[in-house]
């Protein structure tokens, strides 16, 4: 059995954070296990409390597991503040990570900053370099690179722009552009195109968590990082696809891999 590892900040309504990130690799057959930086108090109207985790909390939970298990993949999430990330990155370097994918969570859909805008740098400096593959949206990429992003030409020298911060690939998410829903993958030589349609529905809470965590189980199953994206993207899109509302705000995606493959959705 697989085993895929999440270090993100807790949901408790469930549509995102470790929550996600546990459905979808449980959806993708897999052991998942968590790391929490921070509990939130949150709903599908907005986040209502933060509470980082201590910086020795987090590192006692990252040494617990990899000082007795193999972790076949890891996928980073919400990581608040400077200390966090330093402690993950310097516990994080002390062990062989495979496979990880950072996922750089800045401000939730209902506009609440998951990471203190200070600690973008420290973001940049240290985690962006272990990882395997970085997977901003529109508006992170654009707070990472300092550029404003319209269409897919600007997508591209983003892309260029935060290779050069040393992640293995760059995959910039276009779920905020207007039109399709283009994925753009640059791994320092050429760009790869991820299509799907635009789905009409407010129900995206968390979908880029779990496009990250499906990555990160689809690297553990040992796919190139290219195929990796394009099984994410389909199990995404149908995810979105079976989205529902629960409360009165944004909704969740829905986690039923094998019953979507089952019905021939994927
Ligand atoms: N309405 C939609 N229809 C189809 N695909 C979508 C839609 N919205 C997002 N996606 C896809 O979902 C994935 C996540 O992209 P998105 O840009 O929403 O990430 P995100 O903003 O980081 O998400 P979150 O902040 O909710 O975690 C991408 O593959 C994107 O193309
Ligand atoms: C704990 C946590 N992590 C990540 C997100 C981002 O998801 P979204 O942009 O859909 O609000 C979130 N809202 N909460």
């Amino acid at each position: 059995m697989k085993k895929v590892l999440t270090i993100a900040g807790s949901d408790s309504c469930g549509g995102a954070g470790i929550q996600a990130d546990l459905k979808t690799f449980s959806a993708h057959g897999l052991f998942g296990m968590s790391v929490i930086t921070a509990v939130t108090a949150q709903n599908t109207q907005g986040v209502f409390g933060v509470q980082d985790i201590s910086t020795e909390l987090i590192q006692k939970q990252i040494e617990a597991i990899f000082d007795d298990i193999s972790v076949d993949a890891v996928k980073i999430g919400m990581v608040s503040i400077t200390d966090t990330i330093k402690t993950i990155a310097e516990t994080l370097s002390r062990y062989q990570v495979k496979n990880l994918v950072i996922d750089p969570v800045m401000v939730s859909k209902s506009g609440y900053h998951l990471l203190q805008p200070e600690a973008k740098e420290a973001l940049i400096r240290y985690l962006l370099p272990m990882a395997r593959v970085v997977t901003p949206n529109i508006p992170e990429a654009e707070v990472i690179t300092g550029m404003k992003i319209n269409h897919l030409e600007d997508m591209k020298k983003a892309a260029v722009q935060i290779y050069q911060m040393k992640p293995e690939y760059v995959l910039i998410k276009g779920g905020h552009l207007e039109e399709e829903a283009i994925d753009l993958l640059y791994d320092g030589q050429d760009f790869k195109y991820y299509h799907s349609q635009r789905i009409d529905t407010k129900n995206t809470h968390g979908t880029g968590c779990t496009l990250s965590s499906a990555i990160a189980s689809n690297l553990a199953k040992e796919m190139s990082v290219a195929d990796a994206i394009e099984a994410a993207k389909a199990y995404i899109s149908v995810a979105i696809k079976q989205s529902f509302s629960i409360g009165k705000g944004v909704g969740p995606t829905h986690h039923f891999y094998e019953l979507y493959k089952k019905a021939g959705l994927i």
